[in-house]
């Protein structure tokens, strides 16, 4: 399904948007659809990377955004968590602004994301505390994401203390600690080892069907993408489109025995494929 062949279903919001040519187009969201992209645009340098890309991603559920290198896949992330300007378009959450939305973000490079100065404890407990939150409160939520996550680390050491996978594992509690509408993931096991990598997926899964939240995952790594998603978003070679919204169903929570399960070697073949004769077009 591309951008603009969205499904035009029953109870849908309506997103009204103005064209570059002053017109006025109305396009319909999916059911079910919390963040709504219209008519974004975007170039670098006079190169265009997006042109009136339309998407719908929906609430509660996980998609993991993959395609060719340089696609923009990060870029496209990031302009819908807003870390990088839109040239023109619109986004929404719900209708409603950015600034009306609590958002969650854990950044690929987890040693240059916590603040170093203070404890793993206090990193966690920093947007809770920037909120205004009384320290009773601070701690009730530190507390249930050390349940969530099973912490056996001592949480009063310093992120130059702890493991790539336990800073990784810091950053993405202090992202949920604010109890986020959406959260971004950029390449969140790129730099993990193997074990780190089912911990982390395992924890997101277990974080994502406690809390409800929407995610979206950058990922380089196809079962990665695969394991984690509810859709798998396709793109093509710049100017970038939606090659395909793959739909991956498998009942959560996925053990790392999913990788083997027929639907699992099926989906992830069939992404492939689009991923592949994407980088032949
Ligand atoms: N700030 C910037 N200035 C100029 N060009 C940029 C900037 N950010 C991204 N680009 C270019 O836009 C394109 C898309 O970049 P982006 O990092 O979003 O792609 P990606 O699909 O995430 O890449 P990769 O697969 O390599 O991680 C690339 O060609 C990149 O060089």
């Amino acid at each position: 399904m591309s951008g603009d062949q969205l499904p035009v279903s029953a109870i849908p919001t309506e997103v009204k948007l103005t064209t570059p040519e002053s017109s006025v187009l109305t396009l319909r969201a999916a059911p079910n659809t919390h963040v709504t992209v219209r008519g974004l645009c975007k170039s670098f340098a006079g190169q265009v990377l997006y042109k009136d890309f339309n998407l719908d991603l929906p609430r509660s559920q996980i998609v993991s955004i993959f395609g060719p290198n340089g696609c923009g896949k990060s870029t496209l992330m990031n302009m819908i968590a807003g870390l990088v300007p839109l040239d023109s378009g619109e986004i929404l959450f719900d209708g409603k602004g950015l600034k009306d939305t609590r958002i969650g973000y854990v950044f690929q490079n987890y040693r240059d994301a916590l603040f170093p100065w203070i404890s793993a404890w206090d990193n966690i407990a920093y947007p809770l505390r920037r909120q205004g939150m009384k320290a009773a409160e601070v701690k009730q939520r530190v507390d249930e994401l050390v349940a969530l996550f099973e912490i056996r680390f001592d949480l009063k050491r310093y992120p130059y203390e702890l493991s790539g996978g336990q800073m990784q594992t810091v950053c993405i509690m202090r992202a949920l600690a604010p109890r986020p509408e959406v959260m971004f993931l950029d390449e969140p096991f790129s730099a993990l080892d193997f074990e780190m990598t089912l911990f982390i997926r395992a924890k997101l899964q277990e974080a994502h069907l406690a809390t409800g939240v929407s995610m979206v995952i950058v990922s380089h790594d196809l079962e990665d993408a695969v394991f984690l998603a509810d859709q798998i978003l396709l793109l093509t070679r710049r100017p970038t489109r939606i090659a395909e919204l793959v739909p991956f169903t498998m009942p959560r929570p996925r053990t790392p025995e999913a990788v083997s399960d027929p639907e699992f070697v099926r989906v992830k073949a069939h992404t492939l494929e689009v991923f592949r004769r994407e980088m032949q077009a």
